[in-house]
């Protein structure tokens, strides 16, 4: 070959070189840098979020019981802290959660913050959704459903009562077909409510005693899930457990419950307003430390016998089970307000007012000795101690620097 033509020759190979590195070089250029469509990021690049799930609910090396729990309401302040303790142990956890807005959704999205960096994924989808169920029970079949998912509080009940039967009803109903149609069928474990016990008057509230007076919607919902339980294991064999759980408080709690709402507004200089009774009695609650509830509450999943239907048929009679979980101890609101005023160094800006018929009622009192039976639950937190670690846990999360390292 003659030198010209080599060097055309050359200069032609090394032309193509050039654009061939050009064209690479912009490939993947667009192909790592985030795309300003927001719809990009919807392509299914990363795993769709059924592996995530079954990723999420295997059980950890060190699981002595090999169990996959479904954790609904995982973001609420109980399953939060069930989640964790399920995950601890070595159980694998999945959490649903539909983030709604009864309070604050910035709360719920940092407690599922807290489970992510604990390896347990919380799937944001509500429990009215059968066809996001199906999908989760047919990608993992689990062991046990730990139900916390609810519109929970008393009193709101007056404002949007459509959402306790959307959650506390229906929702419910919901998943329990999931339940009944899965293979195998998981054990449930849910939340009822002290609340249901209305306006019994015998104390301390055993299970034995009536619970046909409720005093508000959500007591009549939470009523209405026991009965439902009964008929779902009647027919379907479903192993079903309903714990009812009285006044839960703690560290991560709900912004709408008493102990948080009044220390906000006892920090920031405002006045609360306290119920009282006739006759000024003050009104008094069993408050119960979460820690105390989940030691229960898992208790109660280690007890659970196995469901036992499966299609469409029942071999034998199912597990139907109603415990208390309280703390045994009713404390006046007045003696909350003490503490909280000794623990945060402030003084209440108290407004007494005459309880209005809102669906509260005068007073709580669990008898455990049904659970202590068969749960072995001894509640071991005094009010006094469970109250320092929510007011410790309050001042760290709201504090400044909490928040600039969290976002
Ligand atoms: O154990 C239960 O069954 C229920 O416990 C709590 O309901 P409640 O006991 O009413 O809890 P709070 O709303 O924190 O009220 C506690 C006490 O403070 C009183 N209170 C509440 C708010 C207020 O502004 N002033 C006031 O004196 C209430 O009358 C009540 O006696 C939860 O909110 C329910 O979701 C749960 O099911």
């Amino acid at each position: 070959m003659d030198k010209p033509r080599f060097r055309l020759r050359c200069s032609i190979t090394k032309l193509i070189f050039f654009w061939i590195a050009i064209l690479l070089t912009i490939l993947i250029f667009f192909h790592r840098t985030p795309s300003s469509n927001p719809n990009r990021r919807v392509l299914p690049s990363l795993p769709a979020w059924e592996n995530v799930v079954v990723q999420s609910a295997k059980p950890l090396a060190n699981s002595t019981t090999g169990q996959s729990v479904l954790v609904t309401g995982a973001a609420g302040f109980v399953g939060t802290h069930v989640a964790l303790a399920l995950k601890k142990r070595g159980d694998g956890v999945v959490g649903i959660d539909n983030f709604n807005k009864y309070y604050d959704p910035t709360l719920k999205r940092r407690r599922a913050d807290l489970l992510r960096r604990n390896g347990i994924f919380v799937l944001e989808a509500d429990i009215n959704d059968s066809e996001k169920l199906a999908k989760l029970f047919r990608s993992v079949k689990f062991t046990h459903v730990v139900h916390l998912a609810a519109q929970a509080g008393v009193r709101y009940a007056l404002r949007n009562p459509a959402s306790y039967v959307h959650s506390n009803i229906a929702g419910f109903v919901n998943l329990l077909e999931a339940c009944k149609t899965a293979n195998p069928q998981p054990s449930i474990i849910w939340a009822s409510s002290s609340s249901v016990y209305g306006l019994n008057s015998k104390v301390p509230f055993s299970e034995t005693h009536r619970t046909d007076q409720p005093a508000s919607l959500y007591a009549a919902t939470k009523k209405a899930g026991e009965e439902i339980a009964h008929a779902y294991n009647h027919i379907y064999g479903l192993s079903i457990t309903g714990l009812r759980f009285f006044t839960v408080y703690g560290p991560w709690g709900r912004p709408d419950m008493m102990y948080y709402s009044f220390t906000r507004d006892m920090l920031r200089g405002k006045p609360i307003v306290v119920f009282e009774g006739p006759g000024h009695k003050s009104v008094a609650r069993d408050f119960t430390y979460v820690d105390d509830v989940v030691k229960g509450l898992l208790a109660a999943v280690d007890t659970a016998e196995k469901s036992t239907g499966s299609g469409g048929k029942v071999e034998r009679p199912a597990q139907l089970r109603v415990f208390n979980l309280g703390n045994t101890s009713p404390v006046p609101v007045n003696e909350v307000v003490g503490l909280l005023e000794r623990l945060l160094g402030v003084k209440a800006k108290k407004v007494v007012v005459p309880m209005p018929r809102n669906g509260d009622v005068l007073f709580t009192h669990a008898n455990v000795s049904l659970a202590r039976r068969e749960l072995g639950y001894v509640p071991t937190t005094d009010l006094k101690t469970g109250l320092r670690k929510f007011v410790d846990w309050y001042l760290d999360y709201y504090s400044e620097s909490n928040w600039k390292s969290a976002w």
